[in-house]
């Protein structure tokens, strides 16, 4: 039967859009439609081309899977292909999968593996006698990117086997999500676009090309998948995990071997409820045939092997009424629209906003006041409007315009450069860009002003007393008592205090604080280090900032730019009377030095990463394990055995409050 005109049309319409949202999801690790709504229009193509298979085309995107490697990474050819998985997000197609391989496998009942999806990307790893060799990305399936350096900075991945085999092992690598978050927020902080969701954030972090930046951020890995099982006398998956774990491969703990359908649905029901209990994100079940035999006969097709399929959970999102759009603005003028929504219970809690990005993101999806939207909350990033529901509209919906002008100030609204998403306050005195400017100045990363509360700065900057942040160390107790209610003689002192230790805070505190646009907490450092002053790092020339690792040609443009802008020109002339504007480190990096800390527990104002760093900054050393040489272990929530060890040990523990204390130690000795 031919294909009609207007289904041939509308598969050609399908292969567009699928091609250009599987670009977006893997080659610029940016999406712009959930996984629900691409998998929906995938599985509308595939119905298609069943039924007219001369639909078929080498390149649908039924027929292949990911994309092209990268630019810049090496190739590498898999040894064998690295498949995706079918999925399905309901209990009636997942028992047809299971009638449907009972018939071709020709029995009346199957074992499966059910295994927890962990939502990174997969990489496969090629270990010749024990040493690893070879990392490399999924690629397109038989092309790949060769990332080994990248691979190697994840810690849970050995470098050499407890066994000298060779032998080629697949898993997965994932961002943990307080990782996820904390990238997101210091993106937030910079006005930089965020990542979607922890796979993308893990994606964009595999793939860059500076292995020292890789590891800066805390990838993890899981394992599953051993090539050619037979070769190591396996012969089933579950022996497969056991195995990877016996030669030193992590795998995630919560893996079941069941023997009925019915025990996966029941597993997929527990873990939908407690996935958020996990610090990774998982987006559904992987349930595979647990005999290799079974597997080998069923085999695959273009795309997927037969012997699994994944069996997703349901997208967090929820329907709700766009009840109106407020504005909000950022440091740097940027003006986000914001959805307030009549209130709506996802993922556990009620949410009442979302963000709707930009003006283009809602032009093009064309979202309108008074519409029922879909509200998603992925990861645990702030949700988002992902579309209208247009069908329901009673046509009083009204079009949501861009405002004409400064929601804050009044002043003029445009575009900061011509090929820009987001739409400015261009008024430089525009007290909302003020106030943030003076909130990051503040932070506890940058010059940690204790003691000027959010209220406290809105007064302020309202009151026309600060303007910039070198306004702040102009204030006279004057200035401050008269800006009334709640601020008495206590207040005031303590602000003093505060301010006298951040004039002599190093460098790179001050540089996180000048809002530089791209540089956070890390760059700032790393720029600090290299420049070792104010003078040398605002005098820099593009070349010059190029050779600090991690700074990239776009980056080096910014800096260069945003130092040459007057009012930051200025503002910097100010500063320089007021504070130290060197990295003094000398003092500082003797402090802990030889002293060894282990970490157990979570922190509450750092990341573990983070903890580390400070101590290495600061001449101490960090491992893993307790032991009689080891001088503090600092502990935090949840502690694990290490905690155990060194009280039977008798090494000294310290609290999170206690640790930062010393470090703050160390901060005073470097400038006194
Ligand atoms: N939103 C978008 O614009 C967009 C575009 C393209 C693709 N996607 C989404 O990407 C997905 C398709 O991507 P895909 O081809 O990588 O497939 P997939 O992510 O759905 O499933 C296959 C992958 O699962 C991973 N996996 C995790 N745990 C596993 C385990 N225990 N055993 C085996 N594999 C495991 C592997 O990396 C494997 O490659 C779909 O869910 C689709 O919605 C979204
Ligand atoms: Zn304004």
């Amino acid at each position: 039967m031919r294909a009609p005109h207007d289904v041939i049309e509308r598969a050609k319409k399908l292969r567009e859009e699928l091609n250009y949202h599987a670009y977006r999801y893997y080659v610029l690790n940016d999406p712009i439609i959930t996984d629900e709504e691409y998998d929906r229009m995938l599985k509308e193509l595939q119905e298609l081309e069943k039924k007219y298979p001369e639909l078929i085309t080498p390149d649908s995107p039924t027929q292949r899977i990911g994309a092209k490697p990268l630019n810049g990474f090496e190739q590498v050819i898999h040894s064998s292909r690295l498949y995706s998985l079918d999925n399905t997000y309901s209990e009636e197609e997942l028992k047809g999968f299971d009638r449907r391989i009972k018939k071709l496998l020709n029995v009346e009942q199957l074992d499966y593996v059910c295994e927890l999806k962990i939502d990174g990307l997969s990489v496969t790893l090629r270990y010749e006698e024990g040493i690893l060799v070879l990392g490399a990305t999924r690629g397109d399936g038989t092309v790949g990117e060769n990332v080994t350096k990248n691979i190697r900075t994840i810690k849970s991945i050995p470098l050499r086997l407890r066994k000298p085999l060779t032998i080629e092992i697949r898993g997965e690598v994932y961002l943990p999500k307080s990782e996820f978050k904390k990238i997101n927020d210091e993106r937030a902080e910079q006005e930089l676009p965020l990542f979607a969701n922890p796979r993308n954030a893990a994606a964009g972090t595999l793939r860059q090309l500076d292995p020292k930046e890789v590891a800066k951020r805390n990838l993890d890995a899981f394992f599953y998948q051993i090539v050619s099982p037979e070769n190591y006398e396996l012969e089933t998956q579950w022996e497969v995990l056991q195995f990877l774990k016996e030669i030193g491969m992590k795998t995630e703990p919560h893996a079941r071997l069941v023997s009925d359908i019915s025990e996966v649905i029941e597993f997929w029901k527990e873990w939908s409820e407690s996935r958020n209990n996990l610090d990774y994100a998982i987006d559904g079940l992987v349930v595979k045939v647990n005999r290799i035999e079974f597997q080998n006969k069923l085999g695959y097709t273009a795309k997927s092997p037969r012997w699994a399929i994944a069996f997703k959970f349901p997208a967090e999102q929820a329907r709700t009424k766009l009840l109106d759009v407020t504005f909000q603005v950022g440091r740097t003028g940027v003006i986000t629209p914001v959805a307030e929504l009549e209130p709506v219970k996802l993922a556990g809690t009620i949410v009442k906003r979302a963000t709707l990005h930009n003006f283009d993101y809602i032009r093009d999806r064309d979202i309108r006041i008074g519409d029922t939207v879909i509200v998603e909350k992925a990861g645990e990033i702030i949700p988002q409007i992902v579309k209208p529901i247009a069908e329901t509209r009673s046509g009083k919906e009204k079009v949501i315009e861009p405002p004409s002008s400064c929601p804050v100030c009044g002043g003029k609204v445009g575009k900061a450069k011509e090929d820009e998403v987001a739409l400015r306050c261009l008024n430089p005195a525009c007290p909302a860009k003020t106030e943030r400017r003076i909130l990051l100045f503040v932070s506890r990363n940058a010059m940690d002003i204790n003691g000027l509360g959010e209220k406290m700065i809105k007064r302020l900057v309202h009151s026309g007393l600060v303007k910039s942040p070198a306004d702040l160390y102009k204030l006279t107790p004057f200035d401050l008592a008269q800006l009334g209610n709640g601020i008495g003689e206590k207040t005031i002192r303590n602000f003093y205090k505060e301010l006298e230790k951040s004039r002599k805070r190093p460098l790179h505190k001050l540089l996180a604080g000048l809002g530089i646009p791209g540089v956070g907490v890390k760059l700032a450092r790393d720029l600090a280090e290299h420049f070792k002053t104010l003078d040398a790092l605002q005098n820099a020339t593009i070349d010059q900032l190029l050779e600090v690792p991690g700074i990239g040609l776009e980056l080096a443009k910014n800096i260069v730019e945003f130092f040459n802008l007057p009012e930051i020109k200025e503002e910097i002339e100010h500063l320089k009377k007021e504070v130290n504007t060197s990295e003094r480190s000398s003092k500082k990096e003797e402090l802990l030095k030889g002293k060894k800390f282990v970490l157990t527990g979570t922190l509450k104002n750092f990341t573990r990463k983070e903890a580390e760093e400070l101590i290495v900054s600061l001449g101490g050393k960090v491992s893993s394990s307790v032991s009689k040489n080891t001088d503090f272990v600092v502990v935090g929530e949840n502690p694990g055995s290490k905690f155990q060890k060194a009280k039977a040990l008798n090494v000294k523990t310290i609290n999170e409050e206690e640790f930062i204390k010393l470090i703050r130690e160390g901060e005073k000795n470097d400038i006194s």
